[in-house]
């Protein structure tokens, strides 16, 4: 057991109700009281956490797994809350020991799952954030539990609710981690300290008396903290937990400081007997009178039963941790001190003021002695006898009763023992049973599964070997089918060739078409132009055929003239000489003009002659140019057809392909090399002579496609009829066939030379575009 002061140091050191006289020593009043360490106003939160409690997390309940208990007690506002709890900007050794223990478990945090496999359904898990923390295969935990003693009844602070009723007999013994605790007690696990908080700063809210947020209202219960450090052994099967309790306890009050805080004389009076019976229950283990029937009656004594058996009523781990402000009042601050004193500290209590109590008893003693003397003296022997006599018996049944006293408190010991070795041999009958029970269960259901597994696999077996005999009449099938795929390659290799062979005819046919288009529009061409020179030749007959009309006319005016002058000469044959000759001149003149007339004539015929022959020839040349034209045509509209029924055969054939090769997806059926067999038999029939059978088999379609068009265009050519001439070109020939009026022609041809060149031309151009 240990006591520790801290001292809520005022400003106003002369006004400090008490001076620190040594070490660890205080005096009040003239009295002097003796702690295990005093810490002054100047020591703050951290170093006392460091000083008081780091040294037994560290040396008791991290490495040995044991409870420590840790009351705060004091008068009110002298700061007992303040060190347990704190302010949120300078927390409390709650906080700091939480804060401790954790960054012990880093690393080797247990996961929610693992600890509750341990502690219990009751273990909850403060959040989803929770059960991500820790690892399955961590071996520590930390644990936090928080409830409340008011008015002799107790409430889960972390629950907000009432967890029993008021008997004792509810604070009990947790199977799970052996701990004595309210029963049904709500316990979370923490994963790190900001949950803790949140959990402490809700459980400080229900806590009653005590304001939101705030820490300093005095709420007149006592305050329970367990944090429990788990530590699961290697194998994951054991567990130990330690507990630390932190109890920050109602102060004594007075009656005057009750009445100002609210808090009722019942509730007053039960707060002070439960702490006051719980010095005496202190002070008689530690005197070893064990007076166990305090822990029957007293629940926060009951809460540290488990700890005296546990240790055997020696020296159990407990810390009081006394708060005193020094400006406090002093008679409550000396009651604090007497009763740790009296009930911790006796024997270490250096000097004290001689008690008053002490004395006045002493007298009291005497004057009833005196008295009764008096009264043996004055009353006769008899009654003197009686009264030692009572004495006497009185002695033996004070004795008795002391020995009655003590036996029941050893049988209740022993009992008690009893019925914690018997409950711990039921516990552990029942782990042996459920062992079993266990051992049993999974016997079973090992058999169970190795029955399930061997039809399983029979039923597997059957399975295998219809699927093995389906798998061999699938792959025989399969093996077709790859022949089949084998053969349909070949075959479609086979159409790739021929329908590329195909194709690239397809191409020749196309271009062999395109040119004989061209020549065919160049024809047209050229037989526009011919037909404009036609017509141009024709007006410039005409033309010629009226002046050589004109020229004749002349010729006849000149002859007549001619007549008129001669009979004029024969008139005037006597007239001057000079007149005769002019006339003879003019005569002569006019003679010779008629010759080169008649002789220009004469010439004209004959270029007429030549090119009315010329201009028959090139007739025939454009009628046997425009039958080779519509031939062509015929031809060429045949062709098409023919590569239309060849294409949309070869488009059958594609579609008509196995899907399978993907590759191939271009390629023929070989029935659409056929086409020719299957296309139009009539106009077949018409145009292309029966192809000449091949000796070879390889020969290509587009030869036979070639030949077949060079056939059908030859029976084509050789069917058609000539064409007859165009009438206005035999109408001209005919007017140009007279002999008689080719010499006027040529009198009155003034484009000859340019008619001759055209001539030329036109020779040339049908020689250019003769069909092939
Ligand atoms: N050592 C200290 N340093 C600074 N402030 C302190 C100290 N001790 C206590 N206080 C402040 O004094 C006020 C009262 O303290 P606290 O509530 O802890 O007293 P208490 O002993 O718990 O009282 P009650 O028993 O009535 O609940 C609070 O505001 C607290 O912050």
């Amino acid at each position: 057991m240990e006591t520790i002061l801290r001292v809520r140091q005022s400003n106003d050191e002369t006004s400090s109700l008490f001076e620190v006289t040594s070490g660890n020593t205080i005096q009040v009043d003239g009295q002097e009281f003796k702690f295990d360490s005093i810490q002054g106003g100047q020591v703050d939160q951290q170093e006392l956490f460091e000083r008081t409690v780091q040294p037994f997390l560290d040396s008791e309940i991290i490495p040995h797994s044991k409870d420590v208990t840790l009351f705060t007690m004091g008068p009110s506002g002298a700061g007992k809350s303040y060190t347990v709890f704190g302010t949120p900007s300078n927390v409390g050794l709650l906080y700091r020991s939480l804060s401790y223990l954790l960054q012990q478990v880093t690393g080797d945090l247990a996961s929610y799952d693992t600890v509750k496999k341990h502690l219990g359904m009751n273990l909850i898990n403060p959040t989803k954030s929770g059960a991500q923390a820790g690892n399955s295969s961590g071996h520590t935990a930390v644990t936090v539990s928080m409830f409340e003693i008011y008015n002799d009844s107790i409430k889960d602070l972390f629950a907000n609710r009432e967890i029993n009723s008021r008997s004792v007999l509810d604070i009990v013994t947790d199977p799970r981690d052996g701990k004595l605790k309210p029963r049904n007690l709500s316990q979370f696990y923490v994963p790190n300290i900001d949950i803790c908080k949140r959990l402490f700063e809700l459980g400080l809210k229900n806590r009653r008396g005590i304001q939101k947020g705030s820490t300093s209202t005095s709420s007149g219960s006592h305050c329970f903290v367990h944090i429990n450090f788990v530590k699961i052994s290697k194998d994951g099967r054991k567990s130990a937990v330690s507990r630390f309790t932190l109890a920050d306890l109602s102060s004594i009050e007075s009656t005057k400081s009750a009445q100002a805080k609210n808090i009722s004389m019942k509730q007053k009076s039960i707060n002070n007997t439960s702490i006051l019976e719980l010095g005496r229950c202190i002070h008689s283990l530690r005197s070893g009178k064990q007076d166990m029937s305090l822990l029957r009656t007293n629940k926060i004594a009951r809460l540290l039963f488990h700890d005296f058996i546990k240790n055997k009523g020696m020296n159990p781990q407990l810390k009081f941790l006394v708060n005193l402000d020094s400006n406090g009042d002093q008679g409550t601050s000396l009651q604090i001190l007497r009763y740790i004193s009296s009930s911790i500290n006796d024997d270490r209590r250096t000097s004290s003021r001689p008690s008053s109590s002490g004395s006045r008893d002493s007298v009291k003693r005497l004057s009833v002695t005196q008295r009764l003397s008096s009264r043996i003296s004055s009353t006769h022997v008899k009654e003197k006898e009686t009264l030692e006599k009572i004495k006497k018996e009185k002695d033996i049944l004070t004795k008795e009763l002391k020995q009655l006293q003590d036996k029941l408190v050893e049988n209740e010991i022993s009992i008690r023992k009893e019925i914690s070795n018997n409950f711990e041999e039921s516990i552990a009958k029942l782990n042996d049973e459920f062992r079993q029970k266990e051992i049993s269960l999974q016997n079973s259901l090992e058999k169970d599964c190795d029955r399930k597994l061997t039809d399983l696999a029979d039923e597997y077996e059957q399975t295998l070997c219809s699927m093995r005999s389906e798998l061999d009449s699938k792959s025989i099938e399969n093996q077709d089918l790859l022949k089949k795929i084998a053969s349909l390659r070949d075959e479609l290799k086979h159409n790739k060739i021929e329908n590329e062979s195909f194709q690239s005819s397809i191409t020749k046919l196309n271009e062999t078409i395109e040119l004989k288009a061209q020549k065919i529009s160049d024809l047209k061409v050229s037989s526009a132009s011919l037909r404009e020179e036609l017509d141009t030749t024709t007006a410039s007959l005409n033309e010629t055929t009226k002046s050589l009309n004109d020229s004749k006319e002349l010729v006849t005016r000149l002859q007549a003239e001619i007549t008129e002058k001669k009979s004029l000469l024969e008139q005037r044959e006597f007239g001057s000489s000079e007149i005769k000759q002019d006339y003879e001149k003019q005569i002569r003149d006019l003679r010779n003009q008629v010759k080169r007339l008649d002789a220009d004539v004469t010439a004209g015929e004959n270029v007429i002659k030549k090119l009315e022959s010329n201009l028959e020839q090139k007739i025939a040349e454009v009628d046997e140019m425009k039958t080779k034209l519509s031939q062509a045509e015929k031809s060429i509209d045949f062709n098409k057809r023919h590569i239309d029924i060849l294409k949309d055969k070869f488009t059958a054939s594609k579609q008509k392909l196995p899907a399978s090769d993907d590759n191939n997806s271009a390629t023929e059926h070989p029935k659409s090399s056929r086409a020719p067999e299957t296309a139009d038999p009539d106009s077949l029939k018409e145009n292309i002579s029966p192809p000449k059978k091949s000796k070879h088999k390889s020969s290509s379609k587009s030869q036979k496609i070639d030949d077949a068009l060079k056939l059908t265009s030859f029976t084509l050519f050789d069917k058609l009829e000539p064409q007859s001439v165009d009438s206005s070109v035999k109408r001209k020939r005919n007017i140009l066939s007279s002999p008689t009026k080719a010499s006027d022609l040529l009198m009155s041809s003034p484009t000859k030379t340019r008619k001759k060149l055209r001539k030329k031309e036109i020779v040339n151009i049908f020689d250019d575009n003769e069909l092939d």
